[in-house]
């Protein structure tokens, strides 16, 4: 129903999803007239974009092999940077991360994180509450407004003096928004995302820190085409908002295969708005499983092995350094998966332990911050970086001393493929898939953090497995990966998941419909682009539409 918006429905725009009271201020006549207009504007280049990335990956599938693009060697090669970084984002040396659920930007803005990156995407499921809520939320906290009562705990949440400066991540490209329609078609979740945050946000965001901002995360990109496309919504945004030109910076993932060829690219299109590269490691690996998916001989070994330290991660971040600093903006480091663990200490200093050594490894590299995925995690993450990091970023650490080649970009990790991997990997997969279709896009799990980024490794991998038939390590009878070794591991797994939780949460749970959704992924003979595209389905609720 859409009887609630202020002013009426702007020509051809349909809200589909439930209207609930509270949607009323950032649902509005305006709001809406501007997320149509970007609409209008980029959906063709939207569906453009897409398109190529399909064609590019049937060039992958016949044989063809990621590489640096001959055409554009005078854009790598040229001596240019990036516009200066605006002060208020000069030190970013921990980044806290999370959902734009109440509490937890609450939480997150007083952590003592630099920044705080509210999350439209890996950690967040889109369902249309959680959209427009999400939106609600970050109003509340650019007007420092934001405040929270847990009535069980009898606790409340306001913002402290000093909070962390605010990053959104809207969604990626690929992901449509059902809820709103724009002349009869699903609008585009990123512009969604993007145009009702800086409808709603800009000129306040910017009254607070001195003109810059506001400051976006830009995900899962695949070309510099893509970076293109932001940069003209943002050009387009701000010239609508009567903003300074320059004012949006946007600090882009670097989480695809096809786009760590294409970085010097992609901060060129972006070059007046960048605030530079992010290593998203874990959508790294899941995207260079699935740009090689037809290459029988590139099957990674259990997830659990592909750490930062295999060369080919490792040559990513050394190669994302050297060209950011080269371009005069931020190198960003990711997210280490360990998160606190409540009740054993030993368990609990042994992940800190690996964060620390995870969070170190970035500032040695020479990187300007990192993530940090959890508030009990910020103290130590920015011990390390300020024991390491004298300056506000070390941008002057040109690291000369880096040369990547393509085939440093696409060496093998080495280790071991097991049944536990495939078991693991299964379990992990239904749990965040179940709980992703109840609504939550982010969970603990084994004492790790999962998202959807984590959860599309498990995906793919099995599915490679399956598809090539995997070869087992340490089975005492050779055993290979078929359909049907994997369908007694979900079988069993689902047993396991029921005993885990309880029976009583079992069947409240979504797990049987995680577990068919997730089965016909891993067996799908042609790989699906996207875990969450498939599962978008289920989570969409459409009502009558009503025009005003
Ligand atoms: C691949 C990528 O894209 S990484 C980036 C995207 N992923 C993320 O951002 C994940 C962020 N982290 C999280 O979502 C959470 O830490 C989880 C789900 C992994 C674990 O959350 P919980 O189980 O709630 O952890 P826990 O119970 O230890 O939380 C303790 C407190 O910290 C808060 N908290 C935990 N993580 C965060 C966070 N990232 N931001 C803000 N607050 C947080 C909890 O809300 C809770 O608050 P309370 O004590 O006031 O109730
Ligand atoms: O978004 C971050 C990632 O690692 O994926
Ligand atoms: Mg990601």
């Amino acid at each position: 129903m859409a009887g609630g918006v202020r002013g009426g429905l702007p020509a051809g725009v349909e809200i589909r999803g439930e209207f609930r009271p509270c949607y009323e201020s950032i649902l509005t006549h305006e709001a809406l007239a501007f997320v149509a207009a970007l609409e209008r504007e980029f959906r063709p280049r939207v569906k453009y974009v897409l398109q190529c990335r399909k064609e590019q990956q049937a060039r992958f599938d016949a044989g063809e092999l990621p590489r640096f693009d001959p055409a554009t060697a005078a854009i790598r090669d040229g001596d240019w940077t990036c516009a200066p970084i605006p002060d208020v984002i000069a030190d970013r040396r921990v980044e806290i991360t999370g959902p734009v659920e109440r509490k937890m930007i609450i939480n997150a803005l007083n952590s003592g994180a630099k920044m705080f990156m509210a999350d439209f995407e890996d950690s967040l499921a889109p369902t249309w509450d959680n959209i427009v809520r999400g939106q609600i939320n970050l109003r509340d906290a650019v007007n420092r407004t934001i405040t929270f009562e847990d009535t069980a705990r009898n606790k409340k949440y306001e913002l402290k003096e000093k909070t962390a400066v605010l990053l959104v991540r809207p969604r990626g490209w690929h992901l449509p928004e059902a809820h709103l329609e724009i002349d009869g078609e699903p609008a585009t979740g990123a512009l969604v995302d993007f145009g009702l945050y800086y409808f709603h946000n800009q000129a306040a965001f910017r009254a607070a820190h001195g003109q810059s901002g506001p400051f976006f995360y830009l995900p899962k990109m695949q070309h510099a085409r893509e970076a293109a496309l932001w940069n003209a919504v943002f050009e387009r945004a701000q010239a609508a908002a009567g903003a300074p030109r320059g004012s949006v910076r946007a600090t882009v993932l670097i989480e695809t295969l096809p786009a760590v060829f294409q970085m010097h690219e992609i901060l060129y299109a972006l070059r007046d708005h960048s605030a530079g590269l992010n290593c998203g490691r874990w959508d790294y690996i899941f995207s260079f499983i699935k740009t090689v998916r037809a290459h029988a001989d590139r099957l990674l070994p259990d997830r659990v092995l592909v750490g930062m330290t295999q060369p080919f991660l490792r040559n990513y971040t050394e190669l994302l350094i050297q060209t950011c600093h080269r371009r005069g903006v931020h190198a960003m480091g990711g997210m280490a998966a360990q998160i606190p663990i409540r009740d054993d200490k030993a368990a609990n200093d042994k992940a800190a332990e690996l964060v620390r050594a995870d969070k170190l490894r970035e500032v040695r590299a020479g990187h300007d911050g990192t993530w940090a995925a959890h508030p009990g995690l910020v103290p130590m993450v920015l011990e390390v970086f300020d024991a390491n990091m004298p300056g506000a970023n070390q941008v002057h650490v040109k690291r000369d001393d880096v040369s990547v080649t393509c085939q440093d970009l696409l060496q093998m990790p080495k280790g071991v493929r097991t049944l536990e991997g495939l078991r693991l990997n299964t379990r992990v997969g239904v749990q965040y898939v179940a709980a992703w279709l109840g609504g939550t896009g982010s969970v603990p799990l084994y004492n790790l953090m999962e998202d959807a980024a984590t959860a599309e490794i498990s995906r793919v991998q099995n599915w490679q497995w399956i598809k090539y038939g995997a070869m087992l390590d340490g089975e005492l009878v050779p055993t290979r990966v078929t359909r049907d070794v994997f369908q007694r591991v979900l079988a069993e797994e689902l047993e396991r998941i029921e005993r885990e939780v309880g029976a009583p949460r079992f069947r409240a749970g979504r797990y049987q419909q995680a577990a068919q959704l997730f089965a016909r992924q891993c067996l799908a003979e042609q790989l699906d682009d996207f875990l969450t595209l498939d599962a978008y389905r289920h989570i969409v609720r459409l009502v009558p539409s009503s025009r005003i």
